[in-house]
């Protein structure tokens, strides 16, 4: 906002806490909780020389704890109640529940990554299952599926068969597209116990969110399941290719656990896509005929 912001008094912020917000990351400055806001002026008082418990005292000043019980001067007199900050003030000063909600979501996603990285190198604890996971890695890989439809793709020989497999394939672009997209926008680094040795990989793959690997897994299961007519237990069977390729992320210490979660909708919601925009030989007729001169 382009006002000065004011503290109750109704003098600048600047004026009352000076002495203690040289840092511009202080949540004085609006920059994080109350917590933080004590502890950082306590220690750079210490630093400076000052008295930690002027220094407190200082502290207890600020508009942040000014929120919940009024300044020191007020406490003591018994005189009308304080008058109630502005709206634009009261918003700044608040934490934000969904900041708040978000760094603890974050905090217990990287404990929880961690703790499941059990594969993430040799001598992990269970570091002699790692060439498995990682031929899992390997049957989730974009080069693997887009060989193997390449594949079926030239081998097959009805127009609906081909229709399937075109299809399969506009998927697997989609999915590596939107894939690289947001992991270019995000750009959250893979987990610090990740060991960068991932077989053929593009330049946005040393990011990790999404999972490109749980986008694929949840795109093609939901794909197969609909067009692939199969038994029960190879359905079940799919769904825990899926399921357990996620997990592997995690395990070979590849990803971060919202990386999957959120790979896995990804995913999900990019097959609606595809469902949407279907090819067939009505609405894409130059696509088949190309196809079929090969
Ligand atoms: C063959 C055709 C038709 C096109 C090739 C298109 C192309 C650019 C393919 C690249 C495939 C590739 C190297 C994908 C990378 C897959 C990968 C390692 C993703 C990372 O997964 P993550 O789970 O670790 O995020």
């Amino acid at each position: 906002m382009a006002s000065p912001r004011r503290s109750v008094e109704g003098r600048p912020l600047g004026a009352s806490v000076s002495s203690n917000t040289s840092n511009p990351g202080s949540p004085a400055h609006g920059g994080g909780s109350s917590g933080r806001f004590e502890f950082q002026s306590l220690l750079s008082s210490r630093a400076a020389g000052v008295d930690p418990t002027s220094a407190r005292l200082r502290a207890s000043e600020s508009p942040v704890h000014r929120r919940g019980s009024f300044p020191v001067a007020a406490a003591g007199s018994s005189q009308a109640p304080p008058p109630s900050l502005p709206e634009e003030d009261r918003m700044d000063l608040n934490p934000s529940f969904l900041g708040i909600a978000l760094r603890s979501l974050l905090a217990i996603d990287l404990w929880l990554s961690k703790k499941l990285g059990v594969c993430a190198g040799e001598s992990s604890s269970w570091g002699s299952v790692r060439p498995l996971m990682k031929l899992l890695e390997i049957s989730g890989h974009g080069i693997t599926w887009l060989l193997g439809t390449l594949y079926c793709l030239c081998r097959s020989d009805s127009w609906a068969g081909r229709e399937v497999l075109m299809n399969l394939l506009f998927a697997l672009l989609l999915d590596l597209l939107v894939v690289a997209l947001i992991k270019g926008l995000v750009r959250r680094p893979r987990p610090a116990h990740n060991q960068m040795d991932m077989f053929v990989t593009l330049s946005v793959d040393k990011y990790s969110f999404p999972s490109g690997h749980a986008t694929r897994a949840s795109l093609v299961s939901r794909f197969i399941l609909k067009h692939l007519v199969l038994a029960i237990p190879l359905r079940v069977l799919v769904v825990l290719w899926a399921f357990i390729l996620g997990l592997s992320r995690v395990m070979l210490g590849r990803h971060n656990v919202t990386d999957v979660a959120f790979g896995f909708f990804l995913g999900y919601m990019q097959y609606s896509i595809v469902d949407y925009c279907w090819l067939s030989p009505h609405n894409a007729p130059v696509l088949f005929i190309l196809w079929n001169q090969q």
